[in-house]
């Protein structure tokens, strides 16, 4: 790995240089081929093994934890930060560069009550899901590598610490701002360092005057609009959207108890400790504007309140038409209308009363859509129809889309198109949970193969039908926790 040598000074006041706490005999877990590609690596060997475990410096890289603060289930934690992710600095890779950083790698500044680790059942879960986003073409931060250990840690009940290396483009989250608006070592001064920076990493194009700093904030609104677009036409619930986990570049970020729908429900809860469903999957696009707004909050001083206000006006505007693209693209329909005329309208209600029988007919998400790929759509008949049961509800919704639809004449091609958004395979709860006990067992081989299948989501891939099935009875509705 080749660092950029110059990332820290411009840094200073932020971060505190730390140094791993290594894992006794560490071994690697998985190993994603591409994301190591993104920085240059090729095969996974034994120095960059200890390297990655903490056990041994590695040339060129920086250790640092940052500090941040955030909104947590609506109230303020005033300081947090990387309590167990040691950043090693930004590696070179061909189209460009890379934060790396070694989730779990023991204790910093920052741990609070924390051990500064994370058990392998959450290390094998960030993995999976990020490989998985990123195949789904969601934008989200990478995983390298997931190394496991022998080392016991303590969470409901004893597990085992692991690191998962992740790559991000940036580290710096809503909460970075808000830590340095609110917090006693902020000031105007450190948050036009802050802005500076950001823009100088990762907005080249933008000026560092108040014109850049307002582009600036719209493209934030925007990225994060389209990424919970993304998230609601897959059906990914998120869990945990603190503004912590908010990256400024609207990657999908931090994975604790996250879930792929099976059955599809607008109320559907992943997490465990959210009984009152802040974060129920229906919510999501709700806590993005929330989230902006307190992001906006922490800016107030060096961006004028109007100009924030503008920019969060328009995140619905964002989130509909980025909505309406993905989901068009699934159903096969076409803009014919110009964007923003009555058709979007239409269309969502289209869509809704769509997603509204899914729900009512209780019906799995992501194998009702990829039921788009076999339709015949000039057909009257669907093959569709015979997975619900109210089929009087199923024929009205139906003959208005063949009315929306009009007559296809290349239908092959419109299935294969089809069959190239509405994806087959996700990251099932159920199916992690599968890898995570072979793992447990001495086995990697099922998260390999289940890491494999989800780097091509759209194709067909006969000899792995299995994981296409919905939940067994004991992987329905597995709920997971925050403690990770
Ligand atoms: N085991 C732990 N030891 C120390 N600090 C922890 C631990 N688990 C979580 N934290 C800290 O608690 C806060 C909230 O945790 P959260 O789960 O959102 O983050 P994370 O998953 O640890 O890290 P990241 O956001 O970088 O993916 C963060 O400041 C995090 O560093």
């Amino acid at each position: 790995m080749k660092f950029k040598q110059d990332y820290f000074d411009q840094l200073s006041g932020f971060y505190s240089q730390v140094t791993p706490q290594g894992l006794p005999r560490p071994q690697w877990l998985a190993w994603s081929e591409d994301a190591a590609a993104l920085i240059g690596l090729k095969q996974p060997d034994d120095e960059l093994l200890q390297g990655l475990a903490g056990n041994q410096a590695i040339p060129g890289a920086s250790y640092y934890a940052q500090v941040y603060s955030g909104h947590q289930f609506g109230g303020y934690s005033p300081q947090l930060g990387d309590g167990r992710s040691i950043i090693l600095g930004e590696a070179e890779g061909p189209q460009g560069y890379w934060d790396v950083a070694l989730k779990g790698a023991g204790m910093t500044p920052y741990s609070r009550h924390g051990d500064g680790r994370a058990v392998m059942r959450s290390a094998v879960r960030e993995f999976l899901v990020s490989e998985a986003l990123h195949h789904l073409n969601i934008p989200t931060t990478r995983a390298l590598a997931v190394i496991g250990s022998d080392l016991p840690v303590w969470r409901e009940t004893q597990e085992t610490a692991a690191i998962t290396v992740r790559l991000a483009k940036s580290h710096i989250r809503f909460g970075h701002f808000e830590f340095f608006c609110h917090s006693e070592q902020g000031s105007k001064d450190k948050l036009k360092q802050l802005l500076d920076f950001t823009l100088s990493q990762h907005y080249p194009e933008l000026s560092r005057d108040q014109a850049g700093y307002i582009a600036w904030f719209n493209r934030v609104v925007a990225d994060t609009a389209k990424l919970i677009a993304h998230w609601q036409a897959v059906g990914f619930a998120h869990g945990v959207m603190n503004t912590d986990n908010m990256s400024i570049l609207g990657d999908s970020f931090d994975f604790g108890p996250f879930a792929f729908l099976d059955t599809f429900e607008e109320d559907f809860i992943c997490n465990h400790s959210d009984p009152n469903g802040r974060y129920a999957f229906g919510q999501q696009p709700g806590v993005g504007l929330w989230n902006l707004q307190r992001l906006a909050q922490a800016l107030v001083p060096i961006i004028a309140s109007d100009d924030l206000i503008a920019a969060l006006n328009t995140y619905q505007h964002h989130l509909v038409q980025a909505y309406l693209v993905l989901m068009r693209d699934k159903l096969g329909i076409k803009l014919v209308e110009p964007a923003g005329s009555e058709q979007d309208e239409a269309d969502l209600q289209l869509i809704g009363g769509f997603t509204q029988l899914m729900e009512a007919n209780r019906l799995d998400h992501t194998n009702t859509w990829r039921r788009f790929a076999q339709l015949d759509p000039n057909s009257q008949h669907s093959s569709l129809r015979d997975d619900f049961i109210d089929l009087a509800g199923f024929d009205t919704w139906y003959q208005a889309y063949r009315e929306r639809l009009g007559q296809v004449s290349d239908v092959a091609g419109w299935q294969a198109a089809r069959a190239q958004v509405n994806p087959k395979y996700v990251l099932r709860n159920y199916l992690a949970q599968e890898a995570i006990i072979a793992c447990e067992e001495g086995n990697t081989q099922p998260l390999a193969d289940l890491h494999q299948l989800l780097t091509r989501p759209f194709d067909e891939q006969p000899e792995k039908e299995a994981y296409a099935k919905r939940p067994p009875e004991w992987g329905q509705g597995l709920i997971m926790s925050c403690s990770s």
